[in-house]
């Protein structure tokens, strides 16, 4: 379904909670599973944590988690573990096109029986739960992190432990140190040194615990795009937010301050608000949180400012290749951009055409990412519900600070 956005001004204040973050959630229900001991609070609603658990409790022989590119990749170190269970891991159209072969690959030096069904390097996979005997393994570094999180959050149920050496440039990392981190919080032991990283093996019950997810800073970027787009004095309060994050995406803090945002933070939430006008050009190496790089972009087109962004490799492997679907829409929008496959030019310009209609190519980021542009121009965002991947009230939440919004 497509939804008309109209050109929308927002209150003075508003608040809005935010759901817990999907990339959390799904490690800890991964955890949950192998440590039931754990409680946890405020997961996540998305449709990918949701298909996280559904995975995690199912019995079938077929386990389907459609665009979840963390419960596809967590997953299928959890069923390499499973002795005696057979199962084969699909998903969507594009996940037949999101590579693992990585991940596989590591998994069966450790010993694991894992076959593919279709093409070789891509899900649908079929594994033979069993003991992986082996606790070294060496893999690259510079794809995707989530395959280095995945080992990581079944290693600490390996006979020895596990001693991953990791090869080139390591991409992604905050995502490798919420990992760590959230081993640590369950009292499991790991060390991350230069390009080694070792998980201690644990063989008993855990002391019970109940851990609460941070809400998602990744869902928040859409909220500092609408701050930085709106009139000094304009703040946004989001809730629940910790002091010490552990999400990556949490240095939107200090990117948004560019654009005249300032955040405050008391009693678990966040306060955006908009302080200034700086419309000089901007400059963002994302190697670290490419989830926000859409976000980003959109916000200099609005603005008409122009931005290099850069450490955007892993941005073509992800729901779409996002390098091509924000080259293609900022410019039918009227901007100039160009790519390379790992880098991002925004040329200024002073003008956005109205009434264009986004497409979003399965990406819930493109929808949420374009969306902003409603406080400029009138809009149309095409497939919108493609937002509960991650954030399903996204458009109720727009709707109650003030967008205009129909079907
Ligand atoms: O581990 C995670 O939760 C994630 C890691 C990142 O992926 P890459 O490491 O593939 O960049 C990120 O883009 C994704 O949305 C979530
Ligand atoms: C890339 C993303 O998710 P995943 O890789 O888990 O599908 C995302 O949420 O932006």
């Amino acid at each position: 379904m497509h939804f008309i956005l109209h050109k929308s001004e927002i209150a003075k204040q508003s608040s809005i909670q935010i759901t817990g973050s999907k990339s959390e959630s799904n490690r800890l229900l991964l955890l949950q599973a192998l440590y039931p001991e754990l409680n946890l609070e405020n997961i996540s609603n998305s449709d990918d944590s949701s298909l996280m658990t559904k995975a995690l409790s199912s019995n079938s022989e077929v386990v389907d988690i459609h665009h979840a590119g963390t419960a596809m990749r967590f997953l299928t170190a959890y069923f390499s573990i499973q002795e005696g269970r057979e199962v084969t891991l699909t998903g969507s159209h594009r996940m037949k096109e999101r590579p693992i072969k990585i991940l596989v690959d590591a998994l069966k030096e450790l010993g694991a029986d894992i076959s593919y069904v279709g093409n070789e390097g891509y899900p649908p996979i079929k594994i033979k739960g069993k003991k992986l005997p082996k606790n070294k393994v060496s893999l690259k570094a510079n794809v995707s992190s989530q395959y280095i999180s995945a080992l990581l959050l079944i290693a600490s149920k390996l006979e020895n432990g596990l001693v991953l050496t990791l090869e080139g440039e390591i991409t992604s990392v905050p995502y490798i140190k919420m990992t760590l981190s959230l081993l640590d919080e369950m009292g499991i032991e790991s060390y991350f040194e230069g390009n080694t990283i070792s998980v201690k093996p644990n063989t008993q019950n855990l002391t019970p615990k109940t851990l609460t997810v941070e809400s998602d800073w990744s869902s928040a970027s859409y909220y500092f795009s609408i701050v930085a787009l709106s009139d000094i004095g304009v703040e946004i309060t989001l809730s629940a937010y910790k002091e010490n994050s552990l999400q990556g995406d949490s240095a939107l803090i200090e990117i948004y301050k560019n654009f005249g945002v300032e955040t405050f933070a008391s009693n678990n939430k966040i306060v955006l608000k908009k302080v200034a006008n700086n419309n000089t050009p901007k400059s963002f190496n994302l190697v670290n949180a490419p989830d926000i790089a859409q976000t980003i972009a959109v916000t200099c087109f609005a603005l008409g400012i122009s931005c290099d962004l850069t450490g955007l490799h892993t941005l073509k492997i992800k729901e779409t290749d996002r390098l091509v679907a924000l080259k293609t829409e900022i410019e039918k929008l009227g901007g100039k951009v160009d790519i390379t496959n790992e880098s991002l030019h925004l040329y200024a310009s002073s003008s956005i055409k109205s009434g264009v209609s986004i497409a979003t190519y399965h990406d819930h980021r493109m929808a949420m990412a374009f969306a902003p542009l409603a406080l400029i121009t009138n809009l149309v965002i095409e497939e919108a519900m493609v937002v509960s991947k991650s954030y399903p009230t996204y458009w109720e939440d727009l709707a109650s600070l003030g967008f205009k919004i129909t079907k």
